[in-house]
């Protein structure tokens, strides 16, 4: 029999991108909640026992409570949310973090799908504080744009009302608390926050992250191609990866690195650009925060987990 897949949350943003991925798939049989139902806890917690894996696409009380309504039916978990990503029990389901990580994530019953903005900075960062080219206790600072989707259904409303009117560079996240910051310090491995200053902009979908290095102080000072060598090597050893990594140039413009160019595919492409001479170096991703950022992730991982 076919396992049965629930989306809880199938009609917002994140939702509906995952169930167009799964149409037409006869490996798995996608069951859905009547809509009239879809915020009902007695209903909800129906369908989350009967299903063999459950992928959660709500707010993150919401998403925690999805979790006790399965209770002891062994239901397994992709959570698209923030609320588990770093919590016990959970593993993180970013596939390409690691060589192993994927047959972790094929073994989970909870996988914890990563936030929007922490994977472009996380495959940057990860391999060059693995390989040592980058101490832990660099003070790390992150900045980039994504598209208006990856605020939600309210987000995508406010900016279709406000039209032409619409700020095409909305810098957010000014108190330096972005939800996201503990995410990444965990699993670029860093020793403290980094600093994250996120920007929206007046485009539905995709995103760019940007994390600027300045090597100078380092006492060992990397050359741009030495990152760009452990990067790619990094990469190339993880089986099915959805990363790509761009060859290693030096020009001053790139039309590769806009932040819809991945949009409506699960890939994300990192960049290293530098200057020797000044020690300095910028690590640039690019990828569909619909995509590798939130569904494209969950539909990897629910692979995962329907080989494991
Ligand atoms: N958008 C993005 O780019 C990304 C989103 N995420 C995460 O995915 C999750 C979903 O985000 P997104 O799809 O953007 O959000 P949306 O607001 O677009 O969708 C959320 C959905 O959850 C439903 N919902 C809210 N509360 C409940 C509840 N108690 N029970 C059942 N359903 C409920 C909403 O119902 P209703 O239809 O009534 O509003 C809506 O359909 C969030 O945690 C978000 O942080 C992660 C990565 C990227
Ligand atoms: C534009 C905008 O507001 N984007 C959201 C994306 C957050 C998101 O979707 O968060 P998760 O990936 O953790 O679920 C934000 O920065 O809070």
């Amino acid at each position: 029999m076919a396992p049965k897949i629930f989306i809880d949350g199938e009609h917002g943003t994140t939702g509906l991108q995952i169930v167009s991925r799964l149409g037409g798939r006869s490996d798995i049989e996608v069951i859905s909640i009547p809509g009239d139902k879809r915020k009902d806890p007695e209903a909800r917690a129906e369908y989350l026992r009967k299903a063999d894996i459950a992928i959660l696409c709500l707010p993150d009380d919401a998403a925690r409570e999805a979790v006790a309504l399965a209770g002891d039916a062994g239901t397994r978990f992709v959570d698209a949310s923030t609320a588990h990503r770093t919590a016990d029990g959970w593993v993180y389901g970013f596939a390409e973090i690691d060589k192993d990580q994927g047959s972790k994530i094929a073994r989970a019953q909870f996988v914890a799908n990563p936030g929007c903005w922490p994977q472009g900075p996380i495959a940057g960062l990860r391999p060059l504080l693995t390989a040592g080219l980058i101490p832990a206790d660099y003070p790390v600072t992150i900045s980039g744009i994504t598209g208006y989707s990856g605020g939600g259904k309210q987000m995508i409303a406010d900016y279709e009302a406000k039209g032409d009117e619409a700020s095409e560079f909305m810098p957010y996240g000014l108190t330096l608390n972005h939800k996201h910051v503990p995410e990444i310090r965990t699993y670029a491995k860093l020793a403290s926050m980094p600093l994250m200053q996120p920007a929206v902009g007046d485009f539905a979908q995709g995103m760019l992250t940007l994390v600027p290095l300045q090597l100078g102080a380092l006492p060992s000072i990397p050359k741009g191609k030495d990152l760009h060598a452990a990067i790619a090597d990094h990469f190339a050893s993880i089986p099915d990866s959805l990363v790509d990594v761009a060859p290693f140039e030096a020009t001053e413009r790139n039309a590769a690195i806009n932040p819809q160019r991945h949009n409506d595919t699960d890939r994300m492409t990192l960049h290293v650009c530098a200057n020797d001479d000044r020690a300095q170096a910028v690590l640039i991703a690019v990828y569909d925060n619909l995509g590798k950022g939130a569904s494209g992730a969950a539909v990897q991982n629910l692979d995962l987990m329907l080989r494991g």
